[in-house]
């Protein structure tokens, strides 16, 4: 939590004010932040600042694992999180490549299980590497990649976490994930979820113990909208300890991870928190 806010504190103090065309606001950035999770102690990093929806933030990792494309299955596994980008962005609307209502095209979990091979069929990145975990091979090749401009085209958002490299000590499992756009108030809160996430859940089906996430950011950033309430309100707040997570043992394989989890298969313990605040966002 600590490393949390002092990135917030960091952005504050020495960030530079951007344009963003994108979104039409400024953005007040800093860039290069390393952060990292001690999955191995279970110090899970929820955000103690303000309530935290840690449900929402897995059910959008079990949605890329399970390569969905639609903001409607991100929905029936329990977040909202993509509505906007599916169905307000303006160029994406106009874009041909929409198949309509809730699509979000070739992003993310779609370049993780299918990316499409240029002679046909395509390759599934995320089986290749439990696979080999599985048999506690690390070929220093680990890695799971949704960034393919090739295919940008046809997605309504390039992925902001784009690459996760997995690794292997002994028994110890280790992830580093890499992350080239971060909303610091809002993705973050669920970006830091989902790598601590990702490293439990692959160590429980891999068969290996969990060590530490490594998350590495390029361009931090607060949205103009959001300065105020960061530096006003959550700035101001005394953080509690790390929550713990408890991940139902039940969930063994990947196949598991596909067909039967929910959200109730993740429980938190002591979790203390300041009042929620809602932050806006920007499509
Ligand atoms: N501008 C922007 N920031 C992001 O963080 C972001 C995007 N766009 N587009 C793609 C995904 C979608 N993500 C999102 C989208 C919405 C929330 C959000 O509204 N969170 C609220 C509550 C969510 C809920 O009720 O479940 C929050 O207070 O954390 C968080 C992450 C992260 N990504
Ligand atoms: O997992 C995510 C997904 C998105 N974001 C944020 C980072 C940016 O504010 C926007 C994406 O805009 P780009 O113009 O494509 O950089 O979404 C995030 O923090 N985490």
């Amino acid at each position: 939590m600590n490393q949390y806010l002092a990135l917030c504190q960091r952005i504050v103090d020495e960030g530079v004010w951007v344009e963003n065309e994108r979104t039409g606001k400024r953005c007040l950035t800093v860039i290069n932040a390393d952060l990292e999770y001690r999955v191995d102690n279970n110090e899970f990093p929820l955000i103690t600042t303000r309530k935290s929806y840690w449900k929402a933030a897995i059910a959008e990792l079990i949605g890329y694992i399970r390569g969905y494309d639609n903001a409607a299955d991100f929905r029936a596994i329990g977040t909202p999180t993509w509505n906007a980008n599916a169905n307000l962005n303006e160029a994406w609307l106009n874009n041909p490549y929409r198949k309509g209502e809730d699509d979000m095209g070739r992003v993310y979990g779609v370049q993780g299980r299918a990316w499409a091979k240029p002679e046909g069929g395509s390759v599934d990145q995320l089986r290749k590497v439990v696979d080999n975990l599985k048999q506690g091979i690390d070929d220093r090749g680990e890695i799971i990649s949704f960034y393919n401009p090739g295919e940008f085209h046809m997605g309504c958002l390039r992925p902001c976490m784009h690459t996760h490299n997995f690794s292997l000590l002994g028994d110890t499992l280790y992830l580093t994930s890499f992350q080239r756009s971060c909303d610091v108030p809002l993705g973050l809160n669920f970006n830091q979820i989902q790598v601590f996430v990702f490293l439990a859940l692959m160590a429980q089906i891999t068969g290996h113990k969990p060590g530490i996430a490594y998350h590495k950011i390029v361009n931090a950033h607060i949205y103009e909208d959001q300065l105020d309430l960061m530096v006003n309100e959550q700035l101001q707040r005394e953080p509690f300890p790390s929550p713990q997570l408890e991940i139902n043992p039940d969930i063994r394989t990947l196949e598991d991870l596909e067909t039967w989890v929910t959200m109730d298969d993740f429980k938190v313990h002591g979790y203390q928190h300041h009042p929620a605040i809602q932050y806006p966002f920007s499509v």
